[in-house]
């Protein structure tokens, strides 16, 4: 969708921003741009609106050479959002939203229609938002008016520079996660420039490391983190990186123990005569169709005595996350509940519960995948958890 074929930047006073860069983006995929600052991210980005012209070199946007188009047509089918994003203090939000859709002609009925529509994509209810002004937002609110407004005319390319560089470390985190599932729905190809390797390796479906004026690694986050190509990246990635791999690692069903099992209608006694069996100290318990109701002590099954019902006294079960969740997530939840174990969830269907030993393990097996370039499960080592 987006091809760069040697294209350089040298701007008038020397300075080269951009050196002979060559790379392709795929409809619908996010490419983050990380690097330092100065290194030519901003830059690239805006030559592919044309903000900024390459001093040779060509780029082509869904097969044609942007060079040979009005740069005005050009930019209503790209989406841009910046930091200061930039909205119109004496307009509403409907109306800063509906901008370019006016601009392009649209009826001024059927450009509010769309900037409601788009208000609400990215969690603004436009009756509530809809008719203040700029300053009655928040920071985080207005960045994501300017995700709405660039969205408008349904432009097939979004370029986004430090679209959530702005706000604080909570809200960042929100916006990533709303900005994540309106991508999941719209499906924009998007270049993002960012400093921050984890927004970076949180939002990516492929990563552009840059170094000076170049792109030292392009490739997936999981790739990154588990082998940088050059000396420079592994440094940029980080010491920590393994730990950086949590939020890009998704729990499959592979990963998960299948602890002992208590049915929401049996006795406890029933129950814990099978948690004794099986030398646990506890069971998951799930009712007839398999779904998680929560879970009961060997303990307290085998005091509650002849009368006892597992349904009278079993737990809630809040330490729980759905399969394909990233291992930070199950991390999180399992510190969040100072509990030793996380179940996990298809739905509201019980798959297995992940331990800190298992966690550690699919973490373990995945930067191999990568080293090997292999698919995780087939990954063999000896399981921490055996040893
Ligand atoms: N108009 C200009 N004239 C001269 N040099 C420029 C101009 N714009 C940018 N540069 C230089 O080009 C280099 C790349 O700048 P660019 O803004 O693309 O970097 P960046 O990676 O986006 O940095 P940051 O993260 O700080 O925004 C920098 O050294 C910058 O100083």
């Amino acid at each position: 969708m987006i091809r760069f074929d040697q294209v350089t930047k040298r701007y008038a006073d020397g300075t080269t921003a951009v050196d002979g860069l060559s790379f392709e983006v795929a409809e619908g995929e996010l490419v983050t741009l990380v690097g330092p600052s100065g290194c030519g991210k901003t830059t690239t980005i805006m030559m592919v609106n044309r903000l900024i012209e390459p001093t040779s070199g060509r780029i082509y946007v869904d097969g044609e050479d942007i060079a040979t188009l009005d740069p005005v047509r050009l930019r209503r089918r790209i989406g841009y959002v910046i930091q200061q994003v930039g909205l119109f203090p004496h307009r509403t939000i409907l109306d800063n939203t509906a901008t370019v859709p006016a601009l392009i002609g649209w009826k001024k009925a059927k450009a509010r229609a769309r900037a409601a529509e788009l208000l609400d994509l990215v969690g603004l209810d436009p009756k509530t938002f809809g008719s203040r002004y700029p300053e009655q937002l928040s920071g985080g609110q207005r960045q994501r008016v300017g995700v709405a407004r660039a969205l408008a005319a349904d432009p097939p390319v979004l370029l986004m520079d430090e679209p959530f560089g702005a706000v604080d470390p909570v809200v960042r985190e929100q916006l990533q996660d709303e900005f994540l599932r309106m991508q999941a729905a719209v499906r924009k190809t998007v270049l993002l420039v960012t400093h921050d390797i984890e927004e970076a390796v949180r939002l990516g479906d492929r990563i552009a490391v840059y170094g000076q004026g170049r792109i030292e690694q392009y490739d997936t986050p999981g790739a990154v983190l588990g082998t940088p190509a050059t000396p420079y990246v592994a440094e940029f990635v980080g010491a920590d990186r393994g730990l950086k791999r949590l939020s890009v690692t998704e729990i499959e069903p592979d990963d998960l123990e299948q602890p002992s099992v208590a049915r929401l209608d049996e006795s406890a006694a029933q129950a814990a005569a099978r948690m004794r069996d099986e030398g646990a100290r506890w069971a998951v318990v799930l009712d007839g169709s398999g779904d998680l109701h929560g879970w009961i002590g060997v303990h307290e099954a085998t005091l509650a005595g002849p009368e006892g019902r597992v349904g009278d006294l079993a737990h809630r079960m809040n330490a729980w996350v759905p399969v394909g969740a990233p291992l930070k997530q199950a991390f999180g939840v399992m510190l969040q509940h100072d509990a030793g174990w996380v179940a996990v969830l298809d739905g509201s269907r019980f798959l297995g519960v992940l331990t800190p030993a298992k966690l550690h393990e699919a973490l373990r097996r995945s930067v191999d995948a990568d080293a090997q370039g292999v698919a995780r499960d087939e990954v063999e080592f000896d399981s921490v958890a055996d040893a």
